[in-house]
């Protein structure tokens, strides 16, 4: 029997989806879902509620259990948990942690759970913060559990970090903090993180890639240096709107008082002299990929 599945390969990608599905009960919650991520990648999971973001990370981590193929870090996520989890960092809610411990206490308790558990490195890391390793848990702010937390996993010698909506709570600086801390102190361009979160501007500037469902369906998994080569923002003036309209753009909407009408693709060559090329945000690309087609025609720009 080839034992190869079952053993983690360093030069693979460090995860695989190809057709995953899952159902609960009837209501299907993941349709056909593929993309892969590479190792040292700072991928953005983006959806609205009810999308699948949950469901997917539940998957990836083997806590759910899926149709079609899903390999994480060359493994069956599902069948071969306890050796997954030697390598991939999951945290389902940053915001918590046991009230009752002292910050050391907790540094104690994972050093006993965690092989690949850093102590002197979860203190290195907890000196970038105001916490102090005698402050007990239930003294902390919610932004610094947040960054206790996040030192106490990013000190895990781990290949694969999975973060659900980590920031969720947070005010503007604490977020900042947190993004600022995984970033400088755990992604070594060896190591994946996926990062669920609504937050899609303040994100866009750190991930290198971007995953994007709706209703259970990948719309887009793309690296943010494709973004431009694959889509085309023209702005321009209401006079050429309709030339423009009868392109079919994905999206229009205005900016900076001029219409900007989104494309997948190059448009006519007929209508590039009409409009100034723009970067399309990932806004704007998830407004035009994810929303209920029944709203496009109430929000889009009407010139
Ligand atoms: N345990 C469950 N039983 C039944 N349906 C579920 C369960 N968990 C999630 N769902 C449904 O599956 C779909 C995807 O939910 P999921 O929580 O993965 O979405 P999400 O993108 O994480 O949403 P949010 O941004 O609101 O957290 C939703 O329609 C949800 O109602």
């Amino acid at each position: 029997m080839n034992t190869s599945t079952t053993t983690m390969n360093p030069a693979a990608a460090l995860v695989q989806a190809q057709g995953v599905s899952l159902h609960y009960g009837k209501k299907a919650a993941l349709r056909d879902v593929s993309f892969t991520i590479p190792k040292g990648r700072v991928v953005g999971l983006l959806g609205h509620n009810g999308a699948g973001k949950t469901t997917l990370m539940k998957a990836l981590v083997g806590l759910l259990a899926v149709e079609g193929e899903l390999q994480v870090m060359g493994v069956s996520p599902r069948q071969d948990r306890a050796q997954l989890l030697t390598q991939l960092s999951y945290i389902p809610d940053v915001a918590v942690l046991p009230r009752w411990a002292r910050v050391s206490e907790l540094i104690t308790l994972m050093a006993q759970l965690q092989p690949k558990f850093s102590a002197e490195r979860a203190r290195e890391l907890l000196r970038r913060t105001s916490v102090g390793l005698d402050d007990k848990v239930k003294s902390l702010s919610k932004g610094m559990v947040a960054q206790t937390h996040l030192a106490l996993i990013a000190a895990i010698d781990a290949r694969l970090m999975i973060l659900d909506e980590p920031t969720l709570g947070l005010d503007v600086l604490s977020r900042k903090n947190f993004y600022e801390m995984l970033i400088d102190e755990w992604c070594d361009g060896e190591r994946s993180v996926l990062i669920s979160t609504h937050q899609v501007e303040e994100v866009e500037a750190l991930l290198s890639d971007v995953i994007m469902l709706d209703e259970g369906k990948v719309v887009l998994s793309i690296s943010l240096e494709d973004i431009d080569q694959r889509f085309v923002a023209l702005n321009h003036d209401a006079a050429v709107a309709d030339a423009m309209a009868a392109a079919h753009p994905l999206l229009r909407y205005r900016d900076q008082g001029r219409t900007t009408s989104l494309f997948d693709g190059a448009p006519p060559e007929s209508l590039t002299g009409l409009g100034q090329r723009v970067r399309p945000s990932l806004v704007d690309l998830f407004v035009a990929l994810t929303r209920n087609p029944a709203l496009n025609n109430k929000t889009s720009a009407s010139a």
